[in-house]
């Protein structure tokens, strides 16, 4: 098999380890580059790549790696870096599937009420693709930058998804409260992720200002075809990874549990990472993989969704894994199961 040269942007953090150990996994990728602010290997920086991947971390340099011959970067940037280093890259002709949040609405005023930054690249954000596989596949193959979903949003987009698509509820006032784990915050030491501030202890944040609600009401207008609006409200857990998201939804008819279990079903019919299960899925039955595990109930008249993912793999590096595979026609689970 013919292998990608790859590049992995911001060496020293969560989804760039992950997305490391995913690659090392895949016959069609060669990490060609790992670059990082700090000069050093790969595997100081990560001990779990001890032995593994034999690599010194180098300084963002776009030229360098243009000679290296890396085809495609991803970047593991916060968002606002992200929007600066991408440009470069892509006017070398090198692709990016970018992690971060940066190009993901497609409206930079939507952008710029949410993130409270002004967005730099407008040349760029007009032809970035989604990259949602279940819902955006078809736009996918051969694109030249993919913005990789957000962790949250997985879980409320693919979750209502079947729901949206027939119009089966309300389009305003879906209720989503969410919980992750604290390396969705990554790795980056924060007062709120120390561990004495978050152990044993749940506490909701950004509650009715959550960047992911425009993101959320985007794809689900895309899917339904007309405007949605969702309550979303995010908790962080006292546990290191996973999401875990309770939906809540009135019907616009008389529903039951077990035609809406076979409208799902039917709906993720050919697309390996969805599970649709009858009986509410755990954070730890999709740790360390790609699978977002979904359950619909009927109570009390409302629909109930419950969806849980690895945040950092289903969520960030597995994700962009499905992109990468998309993107350069190999199967879709290569790498991945
Ligand atoms: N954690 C998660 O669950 C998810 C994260 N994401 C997104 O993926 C991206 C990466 O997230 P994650 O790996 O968790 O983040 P981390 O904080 O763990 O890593 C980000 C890395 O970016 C590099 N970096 C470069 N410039 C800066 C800068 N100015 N400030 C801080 N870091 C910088 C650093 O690497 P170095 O020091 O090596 O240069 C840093 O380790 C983010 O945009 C995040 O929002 C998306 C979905 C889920
Ligand atoms: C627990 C925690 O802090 N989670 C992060 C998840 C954000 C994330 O990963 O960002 P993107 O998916 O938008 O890139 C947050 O709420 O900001």
């Amino acid at each position: 098999m013919q292998k990608v040269k790859v590049a992995v942007l911001g060496g020293s953090g969560y989804t760039a380890v992950e997305l490391i150990k995913l690659l090392l996994r895949h016959p069609g990728a060669e990490i060609t580059a790992v670059t990082s602010r700090q000069a050093e290997h790969v595997a100081d920086l990560h001990p779990s790549l001890l032995g593994r991947l034999d690599l010194q971390c180098e300084p963002f340099d776009p030229d360098a790696l243009k000679a290296k011959g890396v085809q495609v970067a991803f970047g593991c940037l916060p968002h606002g870096t992200s929007m600066e280093s991408i440009p470069p890259l892509l006017d070398r002709g090198i692709r990016v599937i970018d992690l971060s949040a940066d190009y993901r609405l497609r409206d930079a005023t939507v952008y710029q009420e949410w993130y409270k930054e002004t967005h730099h690249d407008a040349k760029n954000l007009a032809h970035a693709v989604y990259g949602l596989p279940e819902v955006y596949g078809d736009t996918l193959a051969g694109a030249r930058l993919i913005a990789n979903p957000g962790c949250y949003p997985q879980t409320a987009i693919l979750g209502l998804a079947p729901l949206a698509a027939n119009r089966l509820i309300e389009l305003s006032g879906i209720v989503i409260d969410s919980k992750s784990g604290v390396s969705g915050a990554g790795r980056t030491p924060k007062l709120t992720t120390h561990f004495p501030e978050c152990n044993e202890s749940v506490s909701a944040y950004s509650v009715g200002t959550h960047r992911h609600t425009p993101e959320i009401e985007q794809a689900l207008g895309d899917i339904a075809g007309a405007a949605v609006s969702v309550i979303f409200t995010p908790h962080l857990m006292p546990m290191d990874r996973g999401i875990f998201s309770t939906i809540y939804a009135t019907p616009t008819k008389p529903v039951s549990e077990a035609e809406l279990t076979a409208l799902y079903r039917g709906y993720f019919a050919g697309k390996p990472f969805v599970r649709v299960r009858t009986a509410p899925p755990a954070t730890k039955d999709t740790t360390g993989t790609n699978f977002l595990d979904v359950c619909v109930k009927v109570v009390r008249g409302k629909v109930l969704v419950l969806a849980a993912e690895d945040n950092l793999i289903r969520g960030a590096s597995g994700v962009a894994v499905q992109n990468f595979n998309r993107v350069f026609g190999f199967p879709e689970t290569i790498g991945l199961l």
